[in-house]
């Protein structure tokens, strides 16, 4: 049944297996002395077709292609409502370690509750334990990995995902209208109605005794054409690389955190940027957070749309198809996977 949880090595007195210590060159400048990104934060009700602000829009425009990050608010949610979503998490993640293992995942699968998942030998794992489900095409959807509790679990987990959804529908039209581009440019690459494949990962990281050396994730940029991240309310965590330095992504309790992932910047022929971020642990504090991944058909071909290919913008990447099943294994080999797609 695999290793040991995150969790329960957090509490243990063992010492810290090798494995999660982390090798790279790039760790040194964990501390908070960081700055934080001047995070660029999108008012969602101004994006909304046919009134959207043309302010909006250029803020929109500029957050992608600088950051590729940027954080939303007057998305349609209350804060209240973002709380339950955060509260389903946290009780999920505090069942008693056999109950959670009732959703355990296999060994060669993502679908389910576990920690990192092990691809190749020397692999430096995160400091985190994960619950990862498929929410649509919901004919994919396997309930018996669905927390039965807390019981609102699964409700939540569906409403939450839906709500996503409209706003990823408006956010694609945006991006789509900020490059001045015929509005469904972007979307009809996901499929009819945006049949996108859409993944919950709950991510959790419990206090680490060696925040010096341990990472909750490594360096990575998402697989995903978009990914709207709720963040924990007050435990921080996530940063953003830009132009080879750090920042930390400040918490914003009302706020979604919305970036771009590999296919969203092949899309865009390289306009709009896949940043590269990263998960750093603390002692004190657990952190929570749950990633929801927007990723086109795996029977849809990604390319860069056309109206951004011209003699002074040449065209940046290939067409891929079926980008996630690459993307695990460059990125457990410190690789970043949209290499693969560079003409
Ligand atoms: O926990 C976070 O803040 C980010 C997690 C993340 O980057 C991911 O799940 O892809
Ligand atoms: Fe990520």
């Amino acid at each position: 049944m695999g290793a040991k949880s995150v969790q329960e090595l957090s509490i243990s007195d063992q010492d810290l297996p090798q494995n999660y210590i982390y090798k790279g060159s790039d760790f040194g400048l964990l501390d908070a002395s960081l700055p934080f990104m001047e995070v660029p934060i999108i008012d969602f009700g101004l994006l909304t077709s046919p009134s959207s602000s043309i302010e909006e829009l250029e803020k929109l425009r500029s957050a992608l292609s600088s950051w590729g990050f940027f954080q939303a608010v007057n998305h349609g949610m209350e804060i209240t409502y973002l709380d339950k979503v955060r509260e389903v998490t946290e009780q999920f993640f505090a069942l008693p370690q056999e109950t959670k293992q009732k959703y355990h995942r296999e060994d060669d699968s993502t679908e389910g509750y576990g920690n990192d998942m092990i691809i190749t030998e020397n692999q430096t794992l995160d400091w985190s334990d994960r619950l990862f489900l498929t929410v649509n095409p919901q004919e994919r959807r396997q309930l018996r990995f669905w927390p039965e509790y807390p019981e609102t679990f699964r409700e939540i987990l569906n409403e939450y995902t839906m709500k996503l959804q409209v706003m990823t529908e408006v956010l694609l039209k945006a991006m789509a209208g900020s490059l001045n581009l015929e509005e469904n440019s972007f979307l009809d690459m996901f499929g009819e109605q945006l049949q996108a494949l859409i993944i919950a990962r709950f991510n959790f990281y419990p206090p680490c005794p060696r925040p010096d050396t341990v990472l909750g994730c490594k360096p990575h940029a998402d697989g995903t054409a978009l990914t709207i991240l709720l963040q924990d309310k007050e435990v921080e965590g996530l940063q953003v690389q830009k132009d080879n330095q750090w920042y930390r992504v400040p918490v914003i309790p009302e706020a979604l955190v919305i970036n771009l992932g590999d296919q969203g910047e092949i899309m865009s022929n390289g306009i709009f940027k896949s940043p590269v971020h990263r998960v750093v642990t603390n002692k004190e504090r657990e952190r929570i957070s749950l990633a929801v991944f927007f990723i086109p058909n795996s029977d849809k071909e990604i390319e860069p749309v056309n109206g951004l290919i011209d003699e002074t913008r040449p065209r940046l990447y290939k067409k891929v198809k079926d980008y996630v099943s690459i993307y695990f294994q460059y990125y457990q080999r410190g690789r970043r996977p949209i290499e693969a797609a560079i003409i």
